[in-house]
């Protein structure tokens, strides 16, 4: 498998002197194309710093990160922008759409600015939502959603650009056990389609549909297990027991 995203002696810390924390303390990982990783841990442990690592959107305090190859950790803001919006969907776990603009206007926005034309990128927001089953809501303000069909959008919204890397921190975090069926059946979806996935998660039940299960604590990576992609069946739950 061809490595996608890797990290080397990744840290970052948050304060300074007494109050440091380190939240990402040395963490080595790698990613293939298409493969989909699920990280669990306690919470406080690290795993969201560790996907806003992966994103840009948090610097480093030190090691390397490449992407596709190139060396990002030490991009400008506006450099790891541009990166993102071509090659990285990010999905959280409060949605996070603009309330004041319309499903459809949700997703062409990011679509333009990674640019397509305004009716290229409506033409691709139209048949994500198609794809995702909520075709029926584009006109609608997300406010007016349930919570499963926010995050279906918010799914379509980082898919938009057909990035290589998609990063979901607790996508499910606010969902209702059906709701979570659904977002975890586009995951799946998505994944079958040659998307790659690392995914943050506290339920074991997410995190056993990727295919290898990154457990951390402290800031580090204690365990790597392969899964039966999707079944779970090489997964001893009470290894992975999630003390948050
Ligand atoms: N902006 C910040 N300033 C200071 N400390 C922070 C900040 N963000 C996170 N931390 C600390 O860094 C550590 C790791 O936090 P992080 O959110 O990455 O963990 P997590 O495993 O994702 O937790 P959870 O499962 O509860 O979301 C925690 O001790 C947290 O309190």
């Amino acid at each position: 498998m061809t490595t996608l995203v890797q990290t080397s002696g990744l840290e970052r810390s948050y304060g300074a002197g007494e109050s440091l924390v380190r939240a990402v303390d040395g963490i080595d990982l790698a990613v293939g194309e298409g493969e989909f990783v699920s990280v669990m841990g306690p919470s406080g442990c690290g795993k969201s710093t560790l996907l806003y690592l992966l994103a840009g959107l948090l610097p480093p305090s030190r090691g390397q990160i490449t992407l596709g190859g190139q060396r990002v950790e030490r991009l400008s803001r506006s450099a790891w922008a541009r990166l993102r919006r071509r090659r990285i969907g990010f999905v959280f776990q409060s949605y996070n759409l603009v309330d004041n603009l319309t499903v459809l206007e949700n997703l062409q926005l990011p679509g333009m600015l990674g640019g397509r034309s305004g009716r290229a990128a409506r033409r691709r927001a139209l048949t994500l939502l198609d794809e995702l089953g909520v075709a029926d809501k584009a006109r609608a303000t997300p406010g007016v959603l349930s919570g499963g069909q926010r995050q279906r959008v918010a799914v379509a919204r980082a898919l938009m650009n057909e990035p290589e890397l998609l990063l979901a921190d607790e996508p499910t975090g606010n969902l209702d056990s059906a709701a979570t069926t659904e977002v975890l059946g586009l995951l799946r979806q998505s994944h079958r389609d040659g998307q790659a996935i690392v995914l943050v998660t506290h339920d074991p039940r997410v995190a056993t549909a990727a295919q290898r299960l990154v457990t951390m604590r402290d800031g580090q990576v204690v365990d790597e297990t392969m899964l039966t992609a999707g079944t779970g069946q090489k997964l001893h739950l009470s290894d992975v027991v999630d003390n948050s």
